[in-house]
């Protein structure tokens, strides 16, 4: 017995630190109580946070902690902290949180989910060089002409509009990348790639990922038993070769002189600059071109669903644009300055269902003093931007679609609150890591919005027995950025001649389109030839 006495405050030591392990450290800002061992891991939401991180902004504050484990979490349900601690102190709040099966798979260069390291700022350095307003303005033509598509294609079969939606994005962001474009979603290269960005989707899941950061012992586990890693590993390889192939196109293609003006070859021409070796340049393609393929798309499909669900807001869109652009032609983006309502209703979307409503997790690098709170280094920042937007201290009736409030007060908030820490392009989130893509989505948006509105009718579809079918607007899937879960409706051209002119508009695109179809396959080529033969309508 006596020679277990000495391990007794051993012992003692051990119980005290792990009843410690989960407690909220004082300074921290307040939050709900936590448990030993666990902190708040235990009423930690697994499905729609933004939901539970909302209910306890309204009972804890703007600026709450939770506590899993030892980890901290700071949740800001506040646009001004947001802007002070990730916009004015962003050299020590721009850190992304550990994500330890992303690092196996991307081995850190992976823009989105990079630590704030050198070879971040070497890829972020090059991308705000290069996705510039300017170059966006000068890519126009080909988004023009894939937004034309997508009207085209949704007259031919409106019931996909979910996965069109997904073929503009993608094709969009591959043609501006790699200059190459996707004509149809059912082509191999196109299914793979959105097959692949699923693969990564899923594993990066909460789920499965963010136990192994909160348990980092099971990073020993070998490789046999260890699933997780096995899909890395495979992954990894699929990622390297999709996403190599394309760059390695684009060196063939520049080495024949067939250049088409894409980023990529800005990104080769510019190598001393930039100074990436080739996995750098690998992943900064394949950055870019999953944040943009998927995002956008998901706008347009909440788009969709909102205005299925809001066709008061439809007509009104509908008739401005029916006075500012007439009959007998598409919009163009100048079209849009003299059209307040639609601007305000894409801000009212954005507002209502922000593609990311929890943005994505910033990580101190060095402790922060903030209104009077401790926040250490290595404290994930999460932005509720759901939260924010759906404060009714802001904003009248936040839970109401209603473009009308963005004509009312510059932000949408009530007249008379302080709406300075608010701006337009919040839904893009903050700092240093505010999203570089947000001159292209912007762009896009814009343009079918107007497009679409002009030139359709969407509605609920109706059954069977001819009742109609409503839409539910907060059936979304889970994510990062959550798309709505896929739902019918109709859409249906507003008039024959519109639809004719959109036919025509199609076949004047094909020579923007052809500098971008390169390297398609014979099915692919044949499939363009057939998509360009006159139809009824
Ligand atoms: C509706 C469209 C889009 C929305 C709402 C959106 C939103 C966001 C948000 C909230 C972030 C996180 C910012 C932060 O951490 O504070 C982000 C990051 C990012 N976005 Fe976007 N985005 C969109 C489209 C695009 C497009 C078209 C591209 C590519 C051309 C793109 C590329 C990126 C990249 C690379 C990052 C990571 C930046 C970094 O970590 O340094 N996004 N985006």
């Amino acid at each position: 017995m006596a020679s277990f006495l000495p391990l007794i405050p051993l012992a003692l030591g051990i119980v005290v630190l792990l009843r410690r392990r989960g407690s909220r450290e004082k300074g921290l800002p307040p939050g709900p109580p936590t448990i030993p061992l666990l902190g708040n891991a235990h009423i930690f939401p697994s499905a729609t946070p933004h939901y539970k991180f909302t209910e306890w902004a309204r009972k804890y504050g703007g600026i709450y902690s939770l506590k899993l484990g030892t980890d901290t979490i700071v949740v800001l349900t506040d646009a001004a902290a947001a802007r002070d601690l990730l916009d004015k102190q962003s050299e020590t709040t721009s850190d992304r949180p550990d994500f330890y099966i992303g690092e196996l798979v991307t081995q850190g260069k992976h823009m989105t989910v990079s630590k704030y390291t050198p070879t971040w700022k070497t890829m972020r350095k090059a991308v705000t060089a290069i996705l510039t307003q300017k170059a966006v303005t000068e890519q126009l033509p080909i988004q023009r002409a894939e937004a034309i598509q997508l009207a085209y294609n949704l007259l031919r079969s409106p019931q996909d509009f979910y996965t069109e939606v997904q073929r503009f994005s993608h094709s969009v962001i591959l043609s501006v990348i790699y200059g190459k474009r996707a004509p149809r979603y059912e082509a191999p290269q196109t299914a793979q790639f959105f097959d692949v960005l699923r693969q990564w989707n899923a594993l990066a899941e909460p789920a499965s990922s963010v136990l192994i950061d909160f348990f980092p012992i099971l990073k020993l586990v070998p490789e046999r038993w260890a699933k997780w890693k096995r899909q890395a590993k495979h992954l990894r390889a699929v990622q390297r070769a999709m996403y190599g192939g394309l760059l390695s196109e684009t060196e063939e293609r520049m080495r024949r002189g067939e250049e088409n003006g894409s980023y990529m070859e800005v990104l080769l021409g510019r190598q001393k600059e930039f100074n990436m070796d080739e996995e750098m340049k690998l992943y900064f393609g394949a950055t870019m071109l999953e944040a943009g393929s998927d995002t956008t798309s998901i706008w347009f499909q909440t788009f969709v669903l909102i205005l299925v669900a809001n066709p008061e807001a439809q007509k009104k869109a509908q008739e401005e644009i029916d006075r500012v652009v007439g009959e007998d032609r598409m919009p163009t983006p100048e079209d849009l300055e003299k059209m307040p309502y639609v601007r305000a209703l894409i801000l009212e979307l954005h507002r209502f269902r922000p593609n990311n409503p929890l943005s994505i997790p910033h990580c101190t690098s060095a402790p922060r003093e903030y209104n009077g709170y401790y926040i250490p280094a290595g404290t994930m920042i999460i932005v509720n931007l759901w939260g924010i937007f759906q404060d009714p201290e802001l904003y009248e009736e936040p839970e109401k679609f209603n473009p009308d409030r963005y004509l009312l007060t510059e932000n949408g908030t009530r007249p008379g609150v302080d709406a300075s820490a608010l701006r337009h392009n919040l839904p893009f989130g903050h700092g240093r890591r505010i999203c570089p893509g947000v001159h292209l989505a912007e762009s896009s948006i814009n343009i079918n919005v107007m497009n679409l509105l002009w030139a359709f009718d969407m509605k609920q579809a109706t059954d069977a027995a001819g009742n109609p079918i409503p839409v539910d607007t907060f059936n979304y899937l889970e994510g990062l950025a959550p798309p709505p879960a896929p739902f019918k409706c109709s859409i249906t051209p507003r008039t024959a001649a519109k639809a004719k002119i959109i036919e025509r508009e199609y076949f004047a695109a094909t020579e923007t389109f052809s500098k971008f179809e390169v390297g398609l396959s014979p099915e692919e080529k044949e499939f363009v030839a057939k998509s360009r033969v006159p139809m009824d309508f």
